[in-house]
């Protein structure tokens, strides 16, 4: 199959429609090197100047690679999010590219779909209702501290962290979220993960290792769980229990930004409900595409590719970069590179 057909069978699949071609780039001082310094007395990396953050907020993400605001997402919000999930999971609502996936230990067994068997839901760029999260002002605020007034929403995801069955599946392990991603640079890329409830030990909040976004990428891959591990859920490698953890506790409505390279992830649910947080990847549309041939990149590569062709039915040419480039969407500026 040839990309161009295999693209536009990705958009049927997608419903993806037509987009204006992007702007010719211009010289912009954003993705420069030490563009900040200029007009700040101290150097950051991290964050971007303007006059949202707090000295304070910027120096803790500076050096932690997180920075959570309490109390960001109105409670009408998320139940309207909370509406469109239960929707979806009832089928009554099918927005084209989603992904619903069921928690391992439960994917054999023949449920019929409803919120009890969904462990999350991928991809909801095409449901209005859901995608409001990825533009609403106050969040796209904080966004913009980190990748600049040019935002693309590349990744969204609703996460409904089922009871754990006793087999410790619900965990997911600790990893760092730029291993799934082929663009750069990782300084422009921030996640936003807002609670849709209180989130704490008991139900498996974020557990994040301050200030590991200073390192580079690591080798991700399966850990050897004799539970069962989802599809996907990727680890680092060299785990060890580290003493340095932080778990975040935090009430519905409280947002946490991190960056992509902040190793996290989330422990057990032990409670008899789910737990529900709603998520999106935002990056500069000034970022640029990396081929992953060759790195560390490699083995997710092909997981994601024999999912799209699985899909399909056939092989297919679809590169890693075609994939996110059917999933962004632009939520503020210009659209320039991805
Ligand atoms: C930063 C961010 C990107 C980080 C992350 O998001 S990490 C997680 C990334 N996850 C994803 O991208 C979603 C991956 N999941 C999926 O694509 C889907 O849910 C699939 C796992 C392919 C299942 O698709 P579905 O349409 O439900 O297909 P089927 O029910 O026919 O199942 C096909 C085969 O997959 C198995 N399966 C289903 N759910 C899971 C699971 N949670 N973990 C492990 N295996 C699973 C299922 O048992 C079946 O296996 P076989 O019968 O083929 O042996
Ligand atoms: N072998 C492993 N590889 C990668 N990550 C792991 C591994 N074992 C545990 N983790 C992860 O480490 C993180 C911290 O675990 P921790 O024990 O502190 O969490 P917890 O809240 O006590 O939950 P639980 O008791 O269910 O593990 C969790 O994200 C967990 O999924
Ligand atoms: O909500 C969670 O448990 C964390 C999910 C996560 O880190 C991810 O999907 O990348
Ligand atoms: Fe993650
Ligand atoms: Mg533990």
């Amino acid at each position: 199959m040839d990309l161009q057909r295999a693209g536009v069978r990705l958009q049927i699949v997608l419903g993806h429609l037509s987009r204006p071609s992007a702007p010719a780039i211009v010289a912009n001082p954003i993705l420069g090197p030490a563009s900040s310094a200029s007009c700040h007395p101290q150097q950051f990396q991290y964050t971007l100047d303007n006059n949202v953050l707090s000295l304070e907020q910027r120096k803790f993400y500076e050096e932690n690679g997180f920075l959570v605001i309490k109390n960001l997402v109105s409670d009408d919000d998320i139940q309207r999010f909370r509406a469109e999930f239960q929707r979806i999971c009832r089928k009554e609502v099918n927005p084209p590219g989603i992904i619903v996936m069921r928690d391992v230990a439960i994917a054999k067994q023949d449920y019929t779909l409803s919120e009890k068997v969904v462990s999350k839901i991928q991809d909801f760029q095409e449901d209005q209702e859901l995608f409001r999260y990825c533009t609403l002002p106050q969040i796209l605020k904080y966004v913009e501290c980190f990748t600049g007034p040019n935002i693309m929403a590349m990744h969204t995801m609703l996460i409904n962290k089922p009871s754990d069955s006793g087999k410790k599946t619900s965990r997911h392990p600790l990893h760092q979220d730029l291993h799934y991603f082929p663009f750069r640079p990782s300084d422009r890329i921030v996640c936003a993960w807002t609670a849709m409830e209180h989130i704490d030990r008991n139900n498996g909040c974020l557990v994040v290792l301050p200030g590991t976004h200073k390192g580079t990428l690591k080798p991700h891959g399966y850990p050897n769980w004799e539970g069962g591990i989802n599809k996907m859920y990727h680890g680092i490698q060299d785990y060890k229990k580290d003493k340095n953890r932080v778990h975040l506790v935090m009430k519905k409505g409280d947002t946490v930004f991190f960056h992509p390279l902040l190793i996290h992830g989330s422990g057990r649910n032990r409670t008899q409900g789910f737990r529900k947080a709603i998520s999106c990847h935002y990056a500069s549309s000034e970022c640029h595409y990396i081929s992953v041939n060759g790195t560390s990149q490699e083995n997710i590569q092909s997981e994601v590719k024999d999912i799209v062709n699985r899909r399909f039915g056939m092989e297919t040419n679809i590169t890693l970069e075609d994939i996110w480039t059917f999933r962004g969407r632009l939520v503020k500026g210009e659209k320039i590179n991805l």
